[in-house]
């Protein structure tokens, strides 16, 4: 099969789809492989390695995009992107399709096959494609929310651990999955005191387990979310349902709730953010301010620490690249419904309830396609 990597071109973004050790397991295979000259740069692979790797690589992106059956890419399609995709083409990337409308119509017109990382689910219910990157951006954001508490950023001047004498910030994330797991787990090895939202019991019996109560588990109600509010120095959105957009959780009326210089980071921004005052901002301006809440929306997190990233991302794709180019997309698809969970478009239909649902589109089942 004729596969593509373009080089990404979100703002910031530089991961890159596949490792110079996945292009080789995919050339081996008899596959063509043709990466965009300068795609790794970013996440530390040359184009040489690649060309070791038996890949070709090409400078013009137009070839790179109209010669390919099957397209890897990181981010979901930019608009000119979208404009690049034709029918019979089979695209393999991050979608969040339930908060772009625009992207939605604009895929169902290319006539495309589009399968979206963060559908596909596992038997154990995890979205696999996603965790790797929900890990990254879950350890990222207490990061993010440390530097945004400090006074040149528009923050408190908190400092999360405290000192002694001196009591550590509160951190409440909002979603105990793997954003949250891993955002609670950071915040708590640099000190500060956390607790831990969710609707699913049992995902706060497995965090009571696994922390043994050094982080408090709440079960996430209308009156909770109000005392949290209140109290936090540093408020992570780390929920998800499915494919959908994420609820509105934190509304404006209750920013006037918070203390001045708190910092919200909604790591829920690619499905619509989890903040009414939610927008999504860029790695080069990563925060605003409403109602002296800081607030940071950074929709591609993950694409700051490239390096780890991309190994990340290739580990958990590259088995669904693999399907995709032995078998083609149908017959992969049939092999495996968890893999036909990720198909949310195909020639001008939505095969994704929550993303039909959310523009009134019709939803047609992957199963129906797939003969
Ligand atoms: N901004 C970025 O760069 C990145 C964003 N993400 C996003 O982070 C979000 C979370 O992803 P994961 O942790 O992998 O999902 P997950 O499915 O592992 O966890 C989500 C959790 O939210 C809980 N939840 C759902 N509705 C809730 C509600 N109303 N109140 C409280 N809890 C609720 C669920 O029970 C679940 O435990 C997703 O939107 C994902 O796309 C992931 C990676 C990078
Ligand atoms: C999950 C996602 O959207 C990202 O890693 O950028
Ligand atoms: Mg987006």
């Amino acid at each position: 099969m004729k596969i593509a990597v373009p080089k990404e071109i979100k703002n910031h973004e530089y991961r890159v789809a596949l490792t110079p050790s996945g292009a080789r397991e995919l050339v081996d295979r008899g596959h063509v492989v043709t990466v965009q000259t300068g795609a790794g740069e970013g996440a530390g692979f040359g184009d040489a390695d690649y060309e070791a790797a038996g890949a070709r690589l090409e400078a013009d992106v137009a070839k790179v995009w109209s010669g390919a059956e099957l397209i890897l890419k990181v981010k979901e399609p930019q608009a000119n992107e979208v404009a690049s995709l034709s029918a019979g083409q089979t695209l393999f990337t991050y979608l969040h399709l339930a908060a772009e409308e625009t992207l939605t119509r604009g895929l169902m017109d290319s006539g495309a096959t589009c399968i979206a990382y963060e559908t596909i689910t596992d038997r154990q219910g995890g979205l696999p494609l996603l965790a790797p990157m929900s890990t990254v951006a879950g350890r990222m954001a207490v990061q993010a929310g440390a530097h945004s508490l400090e006074k040149a950023q528009g923050g408190g001047g908190v400092l999360l651990p405290g000192v002694p004498g001196v009591a550590p910030a509160r951190v409440a994330v909002i979603g105990g999955g793997v954003v949250g797991e891993n955002a609670a787990r950071m915040a708590l090895g640099l000190g500060a005191e956390v607790t831990v939202l969710d609707k699913s019991i049992p995902r706060l019996e497995t965090l009571d387990d696994r922390y043994q109560g050094r982080m408090k588990t709440v079960f996430s109600t209308a009156d909770v979310l109000e005392t949290v509010v209140r109290e936090s120095d540093l408020i992570i959105g780390a929920v998800l349902v499915p494919g959908a957009a994420a609820p509105k959780l934190i509304t404006r009326a209750m920013l006037a709730e918070m203390k001045p210089g708190s910092v919200l980071v909604d790591v829920a921004i690619d499905q619509g953010g989890c903040f009414e005052t939610s927008k999504p901002t860029t790695h080069a301006e990563p925060t605003y301010v409403v109602d002296g809440v800081v607030h940071y929306c950074v929709a591609n997190m993950p694409g700051a620490v490239a390096r780890t990233s991309t190994q990340a991302l290739t580990n958990a794709t590259l088995p669904f690249v693999k399907a995709l180019a032995n078998k083609g997309w149908q017959q992969a698809l049939a092999d495996d419904p968890h893999f036909a969970a990720g198909l949310n478009v195909h020639d001008g239909q939505v095969t994704y309830a929550a993303v039909a649902e959310a523009f009134g589109l019709e939803y047609v089942e992957p199963a129906s396609l797939l003969g």
